[in-house]
């Protein structure tokens, strides 16, 4: 079992304001935990920060009391919006395989059709889509997953299908999950326990 932990994290955009001040957190591999809070409270500003989109913060990001030092980041964070963090000009084959090459039956399990593996991001739906920026986060050295709103945009029976297979793969492989949404019926189906985020960004 990992631990990812963070302390004293500070940050803001600017000089003037602090969007995150003195967030100590911490959660384990074997966890699923719900991030809950007002909408500009900075929770996505807070997942940058953990998977390193954000360098420029205060404190520290640790996993088992060390910094991530490695290549690969071992915190994984998936959009809401995947073709915005895709090269449209790549086929989704190579997009995948800039993080790894899972197997047929892991495509089978994330319901990736084999033919979409030809296909470039326009031409696939967003559901579809989602579907490859979660299996290109789940490289066999993923330790955890930061979702910030990842099925936000998809119909009710997709959500279930997405979150169903992320979670059977995460628990099998102890990889803990961070979730952030608005949805409060989903964290609570979803996750062991939910932190509320406020504007003054204590959690
Ligand atoms: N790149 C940026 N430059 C300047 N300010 C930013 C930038 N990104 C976000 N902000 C500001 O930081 C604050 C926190 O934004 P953030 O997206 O982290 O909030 P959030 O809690 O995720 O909101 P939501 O629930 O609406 O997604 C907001 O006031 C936002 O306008």
């Amino acid at each position: 079992m990992d631990i990812l932990k963070t302390e004293n994290i500070s940050y803001g955009y600017n000089k003037n304001s602090k969007i995150i001040s003195n967030i100590n957190f911490s959660m384990d591999s074997s966890q699923v935990i719900g991030l809950f809070g007002d909408s500009g409270a900075g929770k996505s500003t807070f997942c940058k920060i953990l998977s390193n989109f954000i360098t420029d913060y205060s404190g520290s990001v640790l996993i088992n009391d060390s910094i991530i030092d490695s290549k690969f980041n071992p915190v994984q964070l998936i959009f809401q919006h995947p073709e915005k963090v895709m090269n449209p000009h790549w086929s989704m084959d190579k997009i995948l395989s800039e993080s790894w090459n899972p197997d047929d039956d892991i495509l089978d399990e994330f319901g990736i059709k084999k033919e979409w593996l030809k296909r470039y991001p326009s031409e696939l739906s967003g559901g579809e889509l989602q579907r490859f920026s979660i299996l290109r986060a789940i490289n066999p050295k993923t330790r955890f997953i930061i979702a910030d709103e990842i099925t936000t945009m998809l119909d009710a029976v997709t959500q279930v299908q997405i979150w169903s297979s992320l979670l059977n793969y995460t628990k099998k492989n102890d990889i803990g999950v961070l979730c952030v949404s608005h949805d409060m019926a989903l964290l609570e189906r979803i996750c062991d326990d939910i932190l509320y985020f406020d504007k003054l960004n204590q959690i």
